[in-house]
């Protein structure tokens, strides 16, 4: 169990998360989203008890996080700065990492280690960015521990093995069903594997829901500008556009959208289409003021 009360962070005049909260009872595979700075990783880095919070609490298995060795043995991080001493091989990492979490599956890191066609014996610092987060995730899954956290497994990944990292995840996730949190910016391929998503903005839980319930969160509806515009005066839009003088689309909350519980005729004028995850969360992120238009047309 994972629990963030309140949580601040800060960084000097940087406030990296600012009264985050939420709550992971059981098993559950949840992506982590935000922008860039949104403050995934302190998350992450906090759950795992490297870093004090500056106020509320960050709580794993029940206890406080920060350099807590009970919850150092059941929180697993992979992360891309991670640094691991010079020289050390794949094996010798392997073999601290198999000394450090109990339920190390040496067996499946082997397994793996093969499969991607990396061989033990090389250093970790020979390895290309894309095989070295392969073997991060490797050594990651194979730790087995009871809350693991992904921070951006599939950086520098070739399409091939971004297909195959989340196919591992997800079985690995099947084959031992334990809290992974994995964040990425790759939504529309984590889209197959999630259970639960949590949306951080600006230091904060801004959705956590199931994924099914942000896939539905916004809603695009298409009619006539007579149709739209009651609407839009009513509810807030997240984008509002012509297409060609006689149809205008607009995207809201769904919820809201059906309280308006509009009747009749106005239905029917209006066609109404899902939003993709990856749509959903540039909508429900944008920055506010000037677009990328405005700075080229100076
Ligand atoms: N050690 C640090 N010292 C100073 N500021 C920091 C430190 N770590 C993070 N920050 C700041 O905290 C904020 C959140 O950073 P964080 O790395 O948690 O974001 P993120 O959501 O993981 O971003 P990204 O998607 O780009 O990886 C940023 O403004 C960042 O510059």
């Amino acid at each position: 169990m994972i629990r963030c009360e309140e949580l601040t962070k800060d960084f000097g005049g940087t406030r990296a998360l600012n009264g985050c909260s939420f709550q992971i009872e059981g098993p559950s595979l949840t992506g982590v989203i935000g922008v860039n700075g949104a403050g995934k990783t302190t998350l992450f880095k906090t759950l795992a008890g490297f870093l004090r919070p500056s106020s509320g609490g960050a709580f794993v298995l029940g206890e406080p996080a920060f350099q807590n060795i009970n919850v150092a043995q059941n929180v697993v991080l992979n992360e891309g700065r991670m640094t691991f001493y010079a020289n050390a091989t794949l094996q010798e990492l392997m073999h601290s990492y198999s000394r450090f979490y109990l339920n190390f599956d040496e067996k499946l890191a082997k397994g793996l280690l093969d499969y991607f066609q990396l061989d033990e014996k090389r250093q970790y610092s020979h390895l290309s960015k894309g095989m070295a987060s392969t073997f991060r995730l490797i050594i990651t899954l194979a730790a087995r521990a009871p809350i693991t956290l992904l921070d951006e497994p599939a950086t520098g990944m070739d399409p091939t093995v971004r297909k195959d990292l989340y196919e591992v995840i997800l079985k690995d996730y099947i084959k031992v069903p334990r809290i992974i949190l994995i964040a990425s910016h790759y939504l529309g391929e984590m889209e197959q594997i999630l259970e639960n998503m949590l949306l951080i903005h600006g230091g904060k839980v801004m959705l956590h829901s199931a994924l099914e319930d942000f896939q539905t969160f916004l809603v695009a509806l298409q009619g006539s500008p007579q149709a739209i515009r009651p609407i839009e005066e009513k509810l807030q839009v997240y984008e509002g556009k012509d297409f060609g003088p006689g149809i205008r689309q607009i995207v809201v909350k769904r919820e809201a959208f059906q309280q308006l519980q509009l009747q009749g005729e106005d239905v029917e004028v209006l066609k109404i289409a899902g939003i993709s995850l990856e749509d959903s969360f540039i909508y429900l992120t944008q920055r506010k003021g000037g677009g990328i238009d405005e700075l080229y047309h100076s």
